[in-house]
């Protein structure tokens, strides 16, 4: 068995981690780490989580005994833990910022920090990098906007069809974590849409570095909050170059992931529901729509926590330990 640790264990991240790893056949979980529920069951944090046997420990990275370990830790803090696993030869997916840009002063000027120990890492998106993932020993995990924008954006950038991109995201309030603040306060957030970051969010330099790996491309991106509790929406605005048919793009997105295990392509004029993808380590991406204008829309659809984070951490760790990448991470969404 594979003994996995997880950094940050208490947060939602850690939570959604702790519960594709309870039924996967390859893994043992030897600890869930938390400063503040220190021998703490983890039930009693994550009460879905009833039948696990296992208590929280607050341990520093140089006692833990693992693997392979998943920091799910806030940006900031993940860049003082993960060099110390990563010197002792553990695996690591790191699910916050701090690993995931190629360029360190684009992190540094979009998250206004210097970082501390820049080291190289895959950038986590399977659909772009399985076979580095494979071999890697540190793994970015993606963003959760990242992965609906970029996998909604790759087949048009790749192609050369668009120059520009426009990705408008909804997220649900669990994208923000665990620790609640004025902006999820319920009265605050509940029966309300909440444009922020409206232009300087931290993950338009990592969709438009990633996506430039395909193609020139400039991205505009504006994240939205609105009132469910998983899962993000990303329409994105593009005018394409030449003329095309929404039947042409459908079949061409159909035609890029023909063999992806978690991307499926609707037809075209159906719209993706976060419903459909709950829970659940897939990425719905329909619409595929032109208006008279030219203009074509794409719509993508991922729980945020789930394919935007520890789904993906979890596909990593599978493919980074020569598992299969699909295993614990079969199961559909949760609709209605
Ligand atoms: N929520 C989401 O949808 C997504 C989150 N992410 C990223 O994943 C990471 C985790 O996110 P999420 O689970 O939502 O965050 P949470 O705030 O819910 O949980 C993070 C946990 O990390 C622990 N922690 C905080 N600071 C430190 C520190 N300095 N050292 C050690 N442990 C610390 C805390 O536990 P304790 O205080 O008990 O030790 C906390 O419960 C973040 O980097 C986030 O940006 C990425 C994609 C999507
Ligand atoms: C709804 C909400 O607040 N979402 C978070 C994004 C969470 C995430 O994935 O961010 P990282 O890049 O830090 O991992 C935000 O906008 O800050």
């Amino acid at each position: 068995m594979l003994k996995v640790a997880i950094i940050g264990a208490s947060g939602y991240t850690g939570g959604e981690l702790l519960r594709f790893l309870k039924d996967h056949e390859k893994v043992e979980v030897v600890a869930a780490t938390s400063r503040q529920y220190s021998n703490t069951p983890v039930r009693k944090v994550h009460p879905h989580l009833q039948d696990l046997d296992l208590k929280f420990e607050d341990k520093a990275p140089g006692d833990i005994d693992a693997d392979l370990v998943f920091t799910a830790t806030p940006h900031g803090a993940s860049m003082n833990i993960v060099p110390q696993l990563v010197e002792t030869g553990v695996k690591v997916v790191d699910l916050s910022g701090d690993y995931r840009f190629d360029d360190i002063s684009i992190y540094e000027k979009w998250y206004g920090l210097k970082h501390k120990k820049p080291l190289d890492a895959v950038y986590g998106l399977p659909e772009m990098y399985r076979e580095e993932i494979k071999k890697a020993n540190l793994v970015a995990n993606p963003g959760c906007y990242p992965t609906g924008s970029i996998l909604a954006g790759i087949p048009l950038v790749k192609e050369g069809l668009v120059d520009t991109i426009i990705a408008d995201s909804k997220s649900g309030v669990s994208g923000a974590g665990i620790k609640p603040t004025p902006a999820t306060h319920y009265p605050n957030i509940s029966d309300n849409i909440v444009p922020y970051a409206v232009t300087t969010h931290r993950h338009m330099p990592e969709i438009q570095e990633k996506l430039q790996k395909f193609g020139n491309v400039r991205v505009s991106f504006t994240p939205h909050l609105v009132p469910v509790i998983r899962g993000i929406i990303t329409t994105l605005h593009s005018f394409p170059n030449q003329e095309v048919t929404s039947e042409e793009i459908q079949q061409m997105y159909k035609n890029h992931y023909q063999d992806e295990p978690f991307v499926r392509v609707l037809d075209a004029g159906e719209i993706p529901r976060l419903s459909s993808v709950r829970g659940s380590n897939f990425c719905h991406i329909g619409c595929f729509e032109i208006d008279d204008n030219g203009r074509l829309v794409v719509v993508s659809a991922i729980d945020n926590i789930a394919k935007g984070a520890s789904g993906a951490a979890v596909a990593n760790m599978n493919l980074m330990c020569g598992f299969p990448e699909t295993m614990s991470l079969e199961s559909c969404g949760l609709h209605p």
